[in-house]
């Protein structure tokens, strides 16, 4: 669960966003809204990647400003369009984010597997097509033992095939009590992935809808 109080975004003075008292039951979220209406930046806000005013709290428990590092180790995030150090390859960026997020050993190998990274996940980030990257950013967030995993459109740039299985890590993920938010301008393929609530950003706020 994500609670937010007093939560206020702006950029330059400008608001984005203002949550005075605002609750993200458990479960799996479709975040949509306008072009600029405030998407991603609502998701790097709960990642902790910018300031704002305010607080959130994961679980009752742990806050963003009193417990910026154990928050954080539970809050994954995938950005839409990912930038990765290009000297690094896939296999030692998932090592280091296994190492921070304290990862399950071989916890990564199902995840490189079914999304058919091993041909290339050994070679250097630079040599990575978009498709490639956005594979290896998603694999990243879900390393480790989040309670929150956040995908800033996760299907832009995403083969056919690979919808299915990003679907599966989701339904398995959300079963085992993580709680996701997901952006995307893509219609959601209820069969795929069913139960789904929406959240729609309008008016500089949130709203829950059916
Ligand atoms: N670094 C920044 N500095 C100033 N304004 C910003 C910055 N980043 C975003 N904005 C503004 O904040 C608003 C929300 O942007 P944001 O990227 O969160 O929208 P979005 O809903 O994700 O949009 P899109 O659907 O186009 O991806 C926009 O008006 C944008 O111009």
């Amino acid at each position: 669960m994500l609670a937010f109080y007093e939560f206020h975004k702006a950029y330059n003075g400008h608001t984005i966003l203002r949550l005075p008292d605002f609750t993200i039951n458990p479960g799996v979220y479709w975040i949509r809204g306008h072009n600029g209406a405030g998407k991603s930046t609502f998701l790097k806000t709960v990642a902790g990647i910018l300031p704002f005013e305010g607080d959130i709290t994961l679980d009752n428990q742990l806050t963003l400003k009193k417990h910026p590092t154990a928050y954080r180790s539970r809050v994954n995030f995938a950005e839409a369009e990912p930038i990765f150090p290009d000297f690094l390859t896939g296999t030692e960026l998932i090592r280091l984010f296994k190492s921070a997020k304290q990862a399950p050993a071989q916890q990564e190998e199902q995840y490189v597997e079914s999304m058919g990274m091993a041909p290339y996940v050994s070679d250097p980030i630079s040599t990575y097509s978009s498709g490639m990257l956005k594979k290896l950013a998603l694999v990243l967030a879900f390393l480790g033992r989040p309670r929150c995993i956040l995908l800033d459109e996760p299907l832009t740039t995403l083969d056919a095939d690979s919808l299915p299985v990003l679907f599966a890590w989701i339904a398995e993920q959300h079963q085992a009590g993580t709680m996701f938010l997901l952006s995307s301008h893509q219609e959601l393929e209820n069969d795929l992935l069913p139960n789904v609530r929406k959240i729609v950003v309008a008016g500089a706020t949130l709203h829950h809808t059916v």
